[in-house]
């Protein structure tokens, strides 16, 4: 479960919200929405832990996460718009880095989690293909799979059908339904309002629900 409580930011004298409060039970998706330039991705980067909260807090799974932007964890899963895959290293090798080099997982542990990890995303063919040699729903499946070896307690999306043809968002729809099956509470911030309602247990809107 992750619970939001109090939560403000501004940049300077821009506030951007304040007094917001927000949970997502375990296993739940949460689409965020709103018009443009609201504070989505800023509410996500704080929520990743890559951007200081000016005020609040957070608890995931009731354990208290930084918010100051110096994260060391990586409690939360982010896939980000333009996937931000290494493009020099090959797809297992994307998934692999982080374990090896944070987790300090053996190289057979972290090879092994990432082979299935790619079976279940439906990647097996591609782990020796390189970033450029994929398709972008392909992509973001490499994404996920990167941020789930490192067993996040949540998942975090920002636009994840940006981009993409009504076929690889079917795709993005359905390894959201396959990750919910396991549990993994998700978030993902979104202008496509017909693909937040096929996915969405709950919405929360930017617009309409803060205060600033
Ligand atoms: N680093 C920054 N410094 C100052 N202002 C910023 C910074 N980042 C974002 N902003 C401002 O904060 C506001 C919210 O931006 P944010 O990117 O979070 O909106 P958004 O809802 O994600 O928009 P979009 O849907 O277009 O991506 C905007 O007015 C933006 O100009």
């Amino acid at each position: 479960m992750l619970e939001i409580k109090n939560l403000k930011k501004q940049y300077a004298e821009h506030l951007i919200f304040k007094n917001l409060n927000l949970v997502i039970p375990t296993g739940k998706i949460m689409a965020i929405v709103g018009p443009s330039g609201i504070g989505k991705t800023t509410f996500l980067k704080i929520i990743a832990g890559l951007l200081s909260a000016d005020q609040g807090t957070m608890k995931l799974n009731g354990e208290l996460l930084d918010l100051t932007g110096n994260r060391q964890g990586a409690q939360v899963g982010v896939i980000f718009q333009d996937f931000n895959l290494f493009p020099q290293y090959t797809v297992r090798e994307n998934i692999t880095l982080a374990p090896l080099t944070v987790l300090n997982d053996p190289q057979n542990v972290a090879k092994d989690k990432a082979d299935r990890l790619l079976l279940e995303l439906g990647l097996n063919n591609q782990a020796e293909q390189y970033p450029s040699q994929l398709s972008g729903g392909q992509k973001q499946r490499v994404a996920i799979a990167r941020a789930l070896a490192m067993h996040p307690g949540m998942l975090a999306y920002d636009e994840p059908t940006s981009g993409l043809d009504q076929a690889s968002t079917q795709q993005v729809i359905h390894v959201m339904q396959q990750m919910k099956a396991q549990g993994v509470t998700q978030l993902v911030v979104t202008h496509d309002l017909p693909f937040a309602e096929a996915i969405a247990d709950l919405t929360f809107d930017f617009g309409k629900e803060v205060q600033r």
